[in-house]
């Protein structure tokens, strides 16, 4: 698994650091109020079980299950719903928990379908952005890092649904994926 790492981005200490910042900032920012955290899965599973404990307002969590890269270094293009979330959001101040927006095709699909459910308020919060391969303009209230165009992975990310476990985020050598 080490092996086959380019180079790492994010080590354990930078990525605790940031979403502590991240905890704050939306805990700031929400003062007085309750965020419902809707966390994508699988990716954003690692992130945002750590940055739910760094909010220190009242914050309830649910999840999707989205898909479009499947077993491939590149998007389908199409966004599936596998899993929905189990509550209404009408009237609730709704954050999206991302890993990474990448295209921002994944996120202008759920932006669009939650918007339509009527929450009081929604916002994004992606730990990585890569904004160099982006198809969608996509607001990003609340972001951890920039990264570079290349295959990232750890730290919930993954390729072919490998590497979700490595403690950092960090750069996937091209062999794995070109050959
Ligand atoms: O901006 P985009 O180009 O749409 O890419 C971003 C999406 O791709 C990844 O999900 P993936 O489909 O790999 O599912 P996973 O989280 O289960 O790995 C990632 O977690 C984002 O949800
Ligand atoms: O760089 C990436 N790595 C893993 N999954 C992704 N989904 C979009 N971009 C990426
Ligand atoms: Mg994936």
């Amino acid at each position: 698994m080490f092996q086959d790492v380019e180079k790492i981005l994010f080590d354990e200490a930078v990525l605790a650091k940031r979403i502590g910042e991240l905890g704050e900032e939306i805990s700031k920012d929400f003062a007085n109020e309750e965020v419902m955290l809707v966390g994508i899965l699988k990716g954003a599973s690692v992130f945002m079980s750590d940055l739910i404990r760094k909010i220190s307002i009242p914050a309830y969590i649910d999840y999707m299950v989205v898909s479009s890269y499947g077993n491939s270094a590149e998007t389908s293009g199409v966004v599936r719903i596998i899993k929905d979330l189990e509550d209404n959001i009408e009237g609730k101040n709704i954050i999206i928990v991302e890993d990474i927006i990448d295209t921002g095709l994944t996120l202008a699909y759920l932006k669009k379908n939650l918007l339509n459910r009527n929450p009081k308020s929604l916002k994004i919060c992606t730990l990585l952005d890569k904004p160099s391969r982006r198809q969608k303009e996509i607001a990003i209230d609340y972001k951890g890092f920039e990264v570079p165009d290349e295959f990232i992975i750890g730290y919930g990310i993954d390729y072919a649904e490998k590497y979700r476990n490595l403690p950092f985020v960090g750069v996937l050598k091209r062999e794995v994926y070109e050959k």
